[in-house]
């Protein structure tokens, strides 16, 4: 599976925290990150992580094109939800796209917990056979 990975700085020792637990289950996917986010992964746990820009340049944006591609099958982003982000609009713009797509998205690490335990469990096999596919239109 093609998981990404994202936190808001005030969000990113719980980041650690948890990539850091559940580092065995992880290791299994293909990771991808914002800029620091992935960085701070890889120092803390040694597990290889593909890093995007930084979210505040970009970053929401270029995993939001994955997931736009239906190519990102799970998110885990940990907002920071009492902290104003100058990149606001890329933060909802990315969330709206799970919706769009249906891509399972935790925002904090109590669903964390729930969706890596999903994933150890191969209950995300469904997505082997949407990946790449093209969202069905809904009818106007
Ligand atoms: O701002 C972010 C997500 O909106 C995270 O970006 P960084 O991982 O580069 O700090």
């Amino acid at each position: 599976m093609n998981i990404a990975l994202i936190a808001h700085d005030k969000k990113k020792d719980d980041m650690i925290r948890f990539t850091t637990a559940y580092q065995s289950i992880l290791k299994e996917h293909t990771l991808y990150a914002t800029g620091t986010t992935g960085q701070k992964i890889m120092d803390a746990t040694g597990l290889s992580v593909h890093r995007f820009q930084s979210g505040p340049f970009g970053g929401d944006q270029e995993i939001g094109a994955l997931i736009a591609n239906n190519k990102m099958d799970m998110v885990f982003f940990f907002r920071d939800p009492l902290t104003a982000q100058p990149h606001e609009p890329d933060v909802t713009a990315l969330i709206r796209l799970c919706d769009v797509y249906a891509v399972p998205l935790a925002t904090n690490m109590g669903t964390g917990e729930v969706l890596v335990r999903g994933l150890e469990r191969e209950d995300l096999s469904w997505r082997n056979i949407v990946r790449g596919q093209a969202p069905v239109s809904e009818s106007v």
